[in-house]
């Protein structure tokens, strides 16, 4: 690694000692640890690093290679997709600002975009930076990083905060040198959160504009999810919104409208908006009415749950060790017990030899021993990996800590576990720029948030991984899951839940829903069983 600094220019031996040090801390401090904890040369925290930080990270920013399809998809775009193209670009080659916000259902082409802008940008050497709100949003995007380690923003943000980015920093210096820069998923940022990076940017700049004068390309879609503002009321989390910002007025907004990602199925898509829209009748007690031939079908003589995994999984055996296999294939659900029940199910049905992993659970400050630790083991905070993770070769995990995000490895990222020790998963990347690429992943010690609300500082040590045959609904946005499965044992939480995850699919036929709550009862029409959903 220290070679790497060793080329830069005017690099002294301390100054790539330095570097060296921070850099491992930087690695290090995302798995939980300190860098003072190891027997090595101290690190100076308060130096100033910037020529060196600077260097790493433009150099990280150069070394990202256009994709042959990336810069192909120029040549696709659709003539909504292509005006929004032209128009931005003119507004970066014409040095000007620019605040964009590309609008756009679910599967419009809104990544296909980005990464059209990107690849021509970086194919004309000029920085372009991508990132998203989501750790699997930005995983998606060629050199992609959350906004949240890209700009140093503070966990908790308020209307008067800025970002950790000094004007000297690294970071900083790689904004000034942007000519465009990407957030995707923006509707899922608190607005506090954008407007603390905007602010950072003028000081960053020294101009008094919208983030510094830079052109800015916000993205996402208002139907999926918005922010989580914890224990908050309606009309706080609307409050939250970035439709309530200052800034929102100010952003010139791009519409796209065809739904490129189920563009072979027009019913599909045109029942997609529809959704999305909150255009489709309500039954009664505001539920929508699925389309029969998304839905499961289940009686009394066969479990729900084993037809909608045969669906979405088909010879399973057979197929247990192909990455495209596993790569096109997920079971949505809206909370965490039914991703786990399900994801239990089939790594039972899966075939090989299975290997479980234990994490040692244990209670900061509780020195009377109050916590035992049966109690921690049957602890389930969310983001957390569980306490008895069972593996088998070949099965697809998910990353659950942004442990390298410059190499993929982020919050969310889909994994196939290719083997396992007492202390390392081999694993192989199954989706984004990083695809193929083979990573080792160790056991860390890790804590669930501030305001999970446990009186005492829960710590579980274990591989930052969950099996990843089910999932989430919100670990999903973003993907495309050409075969889905949506878990519906009780009603969605929000109308955007139910869109998001309907909207992952590419068709009616490769799209099914198990719906096992009870069904409301209409009068004269006759209503498949399992085939409405409560929507707001
Ligand atoms: N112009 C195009 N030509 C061919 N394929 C396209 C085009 N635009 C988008 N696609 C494909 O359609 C699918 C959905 O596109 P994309 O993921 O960019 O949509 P999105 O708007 O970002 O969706 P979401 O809001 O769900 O994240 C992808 O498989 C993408 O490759």
């Amino acid at each position: 690694m220290s070679e790497d600094f060793r080329k830069i220019r005017d690099n002294s031996p301390v100054a790539q000692l330095q570097c060296t040090l921070k850099s491992i801390n930087y690695f290090l401090e995302s798995m939980g640890k300190k860098i003072d904890k190891y027997d090595l040369p101290k690190l100076d925290h308060g130096r100033d690093n910037g020529n060196v930080s600077e260097c790493r990270e433009i150099i990280e920013e150069r070394s990202i290679n256009v994709s042959p399809e990336d810069f192909d998809a120029q040549s696709k775009l659709n003539p909504e997709q292509e005006q929004a193209f032209k128009t931005i670009l003119e507004r970066v080659d014409s040095g000007r600002a620019g605040l964009f916000f590309v609008d756009g259902p679910g599967g419009t082409g809104k990544t296909f975009l980005y990464r059209a802008l990107l690849a021509n940008l970086i194919s004309r050497g000029m920085i372009a930076l991508a990132t998203a709100t989501s750790g699997v949003a930005a995983a998606i995007l060629p050199g992609g990083r959350t906004t949240h380690s890209r700009f140093d923003i503070p966990l908790q943000t308020t209307d008067t905060t800025i970002t950790n980015m000094s004007k000297q920093s690294g970071g900083a210096k790689l904004i000034r040198k942007s000519k465009l820069i990407i957030w995707d998923e923006a509707p899922m940022a608190n607005r506090q959160t954008i407007e603390t990076v905007d602010r950072s940017f003028r000081d960053i700049m020294d101009i008094n504009e919208p983030f510094g004068g830079k052109v800015m390309v916000f993205g996402g879609d208002f139907r999926q999810v918005l922010p989580v503002v914890p224990k908050s009321t309606r009309v706080e989390t609307i409050n939250a919104s970035l439709v309530k910002s200052y800034l929102w007025n100010k952003m010139e907004k791009i519409q796209l409208i065809r739904n490129m990602r189920a563009r072979a199925d027009p019913t599909f898509s045109d029942f997609l908006l529809r959704i999305g829209n909150g255009e489709e009748p309500t039954i009664r007690y505001d539920m929508v009415l699925l389309l029969e031939k998304l839905i499961v079908k289940h009686d009394g003589d066969s479990i729900g749950e084993d037809n909608l995994i045969r669906e979405i999984f088909p010879s399973l055996d057979e197929m247990s060790s192909c990455a495209k296999y596993m790569t096109e294939r997920a079971i949505l659900a809206s909370r965490n017990e039914y991703v786990d029940q399900l994801n239990e199910m089939l790594i039972a049905k899966f075939p090989g030899e299975s290997r479980t992993f234990l994490s040692f659970d244990s209670a900061e400050d509780d020195t009377n021993n109050y916590c035992q630790e049966e109690y921690l083991n049957n602890l389930t905070p969310s983001g957390l990996p569980p306490h008895r993770l069972v593996l088998k070769k070949n099965a697809p995990i998910m990353l659950l800590r942004n442990l390298d995000p410059a190499n993929g490895l982020c919050n969310g990222t889909r994994m196939i576990c290719r083997g396992f020790d007492n202390n390392v998963i081999h694993a192989e990347i199954m989706m984004g720029e990083n695809a193929s690429k083979h990573v080792f992943i160790p056991r860390i010690q890790l804590s669930p948030p501030e305001n999970e609300g446990y009186p005492f500082k829960f710590i579980r040590k274990q591989f930052p991984v969950r099996l990843c045959f089910s999932m989430t609904i919100n670990k999903a946005q973003g993907q495309t899951i050409p075969n889905v499965g949506l878990y519906l044992p009780q009603h969605v939480f929000s109308h955007g839940q139910l869109y998001v995850a309907l909207s992952r699919g590419i068709s009616m036929s490769t799209t099914k829903v198990l719906v096992l709550t009870e069904q409301p009862k209409r009068k004269k029409e006759h209503i498949p069983r399992t085939s409405s959903i409560k929507r707001y």
